[in-house]
C-alpha cells in the first residue's frame, strides 16, 4: 500500500500530494536534502528501475520531468514490496505533465491550480493496485482486526474515535528544522474523507456569472472538498522554506499549533463555516434546469454540456498522449472505430466472419470507454446476432451498419422501462397516501453519497418541497456534521425558493435502520414532503455491513433506493451494482443509480452502461461536479453519442 505521493518542484514547492497514511515530514525532506540539495547521495542510474532512497523504514522512489523541474515521489513502507510503483510514477508523471505541463512552463508554480488531478491519480492507483496482488497493507496492519476478520479498512471506521486515534501516527510536519508534534490524525484508512464543507458553495456558480470552467476554478479555490483530498493549492508549502512549526496534513489543517480537524463530531464545524467568510452566492437556476409551464423545475440533461466536457477532455487526452511515455488511461479512442472497416464493402450479406474483426474493434473501443468487459462482449454479441445474414444497402458501409446496430443496443439497455419522474412520484405519494416520500442513498465509501443526496435535496427545494435529511451514517466520524453543513448551505441557497430543509440526526453508533425509521415518522408528524436518507458507505463485498441493509429496507421502507456509483470506477462497478441490488432482502432491489463524478471522465462514460447492463436498473441522475447544481438527468442519446465517438 502506497503511503504518500507528492509532486514537487526542484525548488521544493509541493504542487500536489495524496496521502493514504501519515508519514513524517522528515522522510521526504531528507530525500530532498540528501539527493537534490546537498547531493550527498547520488542515485544509481538504472534505466530499468526508478531510483530508490530509504529512510526510517520507508522506501522512496521518484521520477523527474527534468525540463519542467518537477519531481514525483512515492513513499511506502520498506516492509512491503510494491512492484507497480515504477509504473505509477511513469504514468502519473505523464498525466501531470500532459495536464499541467504548459502551465508549469508558463506560470509561476505557486499559482498553479491542480485541484482536478485527484481523479486521474486515483484512477491510476485503482488500475495498478487493483491489477497487482498486494503484499501487505501496512497501515491496515496497524489497526485491530475486526471480530469478523473482514477487511480492516472498514473496521477502522467501526472503532470508537478514541481507539482510532491511538492507533494512528503523528501527522506530517513539513517544517524542515523541527520535528512534528504528534497529534491525532484523520482516519488513515479513509484518505479522501471530505472536510465538512461549504464545498458546494457556489461561490463558483452563482447567478450564472461564471462559465462552467470558471465555476470549477473558483470551486477549486474555495472548496473544502478539494482541500480534503490533499491536493489543494492553498496548502502548498515550500519544503526548503524557513517557516517554523507549520503542521499540515491531508485535511488541509495548517495551523501553527498543528490542531487538526478530524472528528467533526467534536469540532465546531458550524463555527468554522460561519467564519469561512461570506456566504453562498446564489445559483442561477438556468444553469442547471428550467421551469416547465406547470411551474416545475426540471433538470437539464447532459446534452450540450457534454460537448464542452468532451472537448475539454479530448484536448487533455491529446496533450497527455503526446507526452505519455507508457500508455496511461488517456489514450485517445476517438476515431478508433472508423479505421476498422475500411476494407469491407457495402451491398453484401453479412457473415459472422465479415463481422468478427470489426466487432472485436468495437469491443476494444467500448472497453476504452470504460465499459466493463462483460457488458462490452454481450453488446457485441447482440450486434452480431442482429447483423449476421443482413444485406447491407449498396451505399451503406459496414461501419455505419455496425454503429447503428450498436447505438440501438445501447439505447435499448439505457432507456428506462418505467418513468423516472421523481417529482411526479413524490406528488403522487404525498397526495394519494398522505405521507412523505422516502428516498435513500447507498453505495461504497467516498463515491459521493452525501454530496449527491444534497444535490437532490437542492433540486427538490427548487420545487418548493419540504425536505427532511436523515443522517443515518452513524459510523463515520464527521458524517453527521457534514450533512449539517450541507443543510445549512441548502437553507441559505434556497431561502427564496420557498422550500424547506431540516436535518434529522441522532449522533453516532446507533442503529441506522432505527434512525431512518424514526426520521420517517418525524417527517410524517411534521408535514415534510420528502425524507432523504444518507447511509454509511460500505464495501459491496463486506457481508457484515451489507447484511444490515436488509433491516434498513424493512424499517425505513424507502420508496426509492438509489445507489451512487462513480463514473471512474471501471470494472468493479458491475460487482458493486449486483451486490447492492441483492442486499435488501427478498423482493426488494435498487431502484436506480446516481452516477457521480461524470465530470472527471470526459467521454469515458462506460460505467453507467456496465451497471445498467448488469442489473437492468436505470440511471436516474448524473453527478457532474462538486456544486449543488451539478446534477443532471440522463440523456440516452448523448450517452450513446459519447460512447460511439
Ligand atoms: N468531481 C466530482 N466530485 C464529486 C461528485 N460527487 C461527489 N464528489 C466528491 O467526492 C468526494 C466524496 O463525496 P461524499 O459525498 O463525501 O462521499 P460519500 O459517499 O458520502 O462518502 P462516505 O460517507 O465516506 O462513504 C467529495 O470530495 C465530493 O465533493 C461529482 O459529481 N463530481
Amino acid at each position: 500500500m502506497l503511503d504518500t505521493f507528492e509532486i514537487l518542484t526542484t525548488s521544493g514547492v509541493v504542487l500536489w500530494s495524496r496521502s493514504y497514511a501519515p508519514v513524517g515530514a522528515n522522510i521526504i525532506n531528507s530525500l530532498i536534502r540528501d539527493v537534490f540539495i546537498e547531493e550527498r547521495i547520488v542515485p544509481v542510474e538504472d534505466a530499468a528501475q526508478k531510483p530508490t532512497y530509504k529512510k526510517e523504514g520507508y522506501t522512496l522512489k521518484w521520477t523527474m520531468a527534468k525540463d519542467l523541474g518537477l519531481i514525483f515521489v512515492a513513499v511506502y513502507q520498506s516492509l512491503v514490496h510494491l512492484t507497480w510503483i515504477d509504473k505509477l510514477l511513469d504514468n502519473v508523471c505523464a498525466l501531470f505533465v500532459g495536464l499541467y505541463g504548459e502551465q508549469v512552463k508558463s506560470k509561476h508554480t505557486t499559482t498553479l491550480d491542480c485541484s482536478r488531478f485527484k481523479p486521474y491519480f486515483d484512477r491510476q492507483m485503482q488500475e495498478l493496485e487493483g491489477a497487482t496482488p498486494s503484499f501487505g497493507k501496512p497501515n491496515v496492519a496497524l489497526t485491530p482486526p475486526s471480530s469478523s476478520g473482514n477487511d480492516s479498512v472498514e473496521d477502522t471506521r467501526l472503532e470508537p474515535p478514541a481507539a482510532q486515534n491511538q492507533a494512528q501516527k503523528p501527522i506530517f510536519n513539513h517544517d524542515t528544522s523541527t520535528d512534528a508534534t504528534p497529534v491525532p490524525t484523520p482516519d488513515a484508512s479513509r484518505p479522501s474523507t471530505p472536510a465538512p464543507s461549504h464545498l458546494l458553495t457556489a461561490k463558483a456558480g452563482p447567478g450564472g456569472k461564471l462559465s462552467r470552467r470558471g465555476r470549477k476554478k473558483a470551486a477549486a479555490a474555495s472548496s473544502p472538498a478539494a482541500a480534503s483530498s490533499g491536493d489543494e493549492a492553498t496548502r502548498r508549502k515550500t519544503r526548503s522554506s524557513a517557516k517554523k512549526n507549520r503542521v499540515w496534513n491531508e485535511f488541509g489543517a495548517d495551523e501553527e499549533d498543528g490542531s487538526v480537524v478530524l472528528d467533526y463530531s467534536t469540532h465546531d464545524v458550524e463555527g468554522d463555516l460561519a467564519q469561512s467568510g461570506p456566504a453562498l452566492e446564489e445559483i442561477n437556476p438556468e444553469t442547471w434546469g428550467k421551469k416547465t409551464s406547470k411551474g416545475q423545475f426540471v433538470l437539464k440533461d447532459l446534452d450540450d454540456e457534454m460537448d464542452e466536457i468532451i472537448a475539454e477532455q479530448n484536448a487533455k487526452k491529446q496533450s497527455s498522449t503526446a507526452t505519455a511515455s507508457s500508455g496511461g488511461i488517456m489514450g485517445s479512442s476517438i476515431g478508433a472505430i472508423g479505421g476498422l472497416f475500411r476494407n469491407v464493402v457495402g451491398g453484401k450479406t453479412l457473415t459472422k466472419e465479415d463481422l468478427a474483426k470489426p466487432l472485436k474493434g468495437m469491443e476494444d473501443h467500448l472497453l476504452k470507454k470504460n465499459v466493463a468487459r462483460e457488458a462490452a462482449v454481450r453488446l457485441c454479441e447482440s450486434v452480431e446476432r442482429d447483423l449476421v445474414g443482413l444485406k447491407t444497402g449498396s451505399f451503406t458501409t459496414i461501419e455505419s451498419t455496425i454503429r447503428t446496430s450498436m447505438e440501438t443496443a445501447l439505447t435499448k439497455i439505457l432507456t428506462p422501462t418505467s418513468s423516472l419522474d421523481l417529482l411526479r412520484e413524490i406528488s403522487t405519494i404525498n397526495s394519494a397516501q398522505h405521507r412523505p416520500y422516502v428516498l435513500s442513498i447507498v453505495g461504497v465509501n467516498g463515491v459521493g453519497k452525501s454530496t449527491n443526496l444534497s444535490k437532490i435535496a437542492f433540486f427538490l427545494l427548487q420545487n418548493h418541497h419540504r425536505v427532511l435529511i436523515a443522517a443515518a451514517d452513524t459510523f463515520r466520524s464527521g458524517a453527521v456534521e457534514q450533512l449539517r453543513v450541507h443543510v445549512r448551505n441548502l437553507k441559505e441557497l434556497s431561502r427564496r425558493e420557498g422550500g424547506e430543509v431540516e436535518i434529522f440526526e441522532k449522533g453516532y453508533g446507533k442503529d441506522a435502520a432505527n434512525i431512518a425509521a424514526d426520521a420517517v415518522q418525524f417527517a410524517q408528524k411534521n408535514g415534510f414532503d420528502v425524507v432523504l436518507i444518507d447511509t454509511a458507505g460500505r464495501r459491496h463485498n463486506d457481508q457484515r455491513l451489507m447484511s444490515s441493509l436488509e433491516k434498513f429496507a424493512k424499517l425505513a421502507k424507502p420508496d426509492k433506493i438509489l445507489m451512487v456509483g462513480e463514473a471512474l470506477v471501471g470494472s468493479d462497478s458491475v460487482a458493486q451494482a449486483r451486490n447492492f441490488n441483492g442486499s435488501f432482502g427478498p423482493g426488494r432491489g435498487l431502484d436506480g443509480f446516481v452516477i457521480s463524478k461524470c465530470d472527471t471522465v470526459g467521454d469515458m462514460v462506460g460505467t453507467l452502461v456496465s451497471m445498467v447492463h448488469a442489473t437492468g436498473i436505470p440511471v436516474v441522475f448524473l453527478g457532474v461536479g462538486q456544486h449543488y447544481a451539478d446534477l443532471r438527468g440522463l440523456n440516452v442519446q448523448s450517452v450513446c453519442r459519447l460512447l460511439m465517438s
